[in-house]
């Protein structure tokens, strides 16, 4: 059964931002601390004719691993990410998402995650993202998502 999140991603992510027209497409739900979610690539991600771009992968994996800091309750950035590229990613097929946290120590977010079409898999990933107070994004000095208010507490108290 998928949950409704208490909190949403900013409106303007490039991966799955709903009012960013140069979004990637992607589209999440939640089942408990997993994510699930889908996305279909075309020509503006071309790397290779009827491939996509490595980089689109790796930027889809970087927000659905993000994705698990929602049902986390845990406000994060990536400090590093690794992808393994392990099969063809073609255009024009959706492709579908899954991500989860594997470990958590401290103030340290260990997520996973994989992108498949069909059986075959596309891609593996694993990151480390690292559980920040909402404070950290008040330097750009853009609004946050309302959304994101009393998130996560102190970071330091994790
Ligand atoms: C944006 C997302 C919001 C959420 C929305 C949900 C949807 C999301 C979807 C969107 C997704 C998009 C998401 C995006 O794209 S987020 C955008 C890309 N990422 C960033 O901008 C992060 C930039 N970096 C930083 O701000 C700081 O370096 C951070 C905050 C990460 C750490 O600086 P801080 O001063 O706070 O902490 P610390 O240095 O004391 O380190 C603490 C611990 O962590 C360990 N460590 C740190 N770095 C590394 C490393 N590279 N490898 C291995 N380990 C590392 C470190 O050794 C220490 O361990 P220990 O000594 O305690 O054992």
């Amino acid at each position: 059964m998928h949950s409704a999140p208490a909190r949403t991603h900013d409106p303007m992510c490039m991966g799955c931002g709903h009012a960013n027209p140069g979004n990637l497409g992607v589209r999440v739900w939640f089942e408990g601390q997993r994510v699930h979610g889908e996305v279909l690539l075309d020509e503006r991600h071309s790397g290779a004719p009827g491939y996509a771009h490595g980089g689109a992968i790796a930027a889809i994996m970087d927000d659905l691993l993000g994705q698990v800091l929602i049902p986390l309750d845990r406000p994060g950035v990536t400090a590093t990410i690794t992808v393994d590229f392990r099969g063809p990613a073609l255009l024009g097929r959706t492709l579908s998402l899954e991500s989860w946290c594997e470990k958590i120590d401290g103030r340290k977010l260990h997520m996973r995650g994989e992108i498949r079409d069909g059986d075959t898999l596309v891609a593996e990933a694993r990151a480390l993202f690292i559980h920040v107070d909402v404070s950290h994004w008040e330097a750009s000095g853009q609004p946050l998502p309302e959304s994101w208010q009393g998130w996560g507490g102190e970071a330091q108290n994790a």
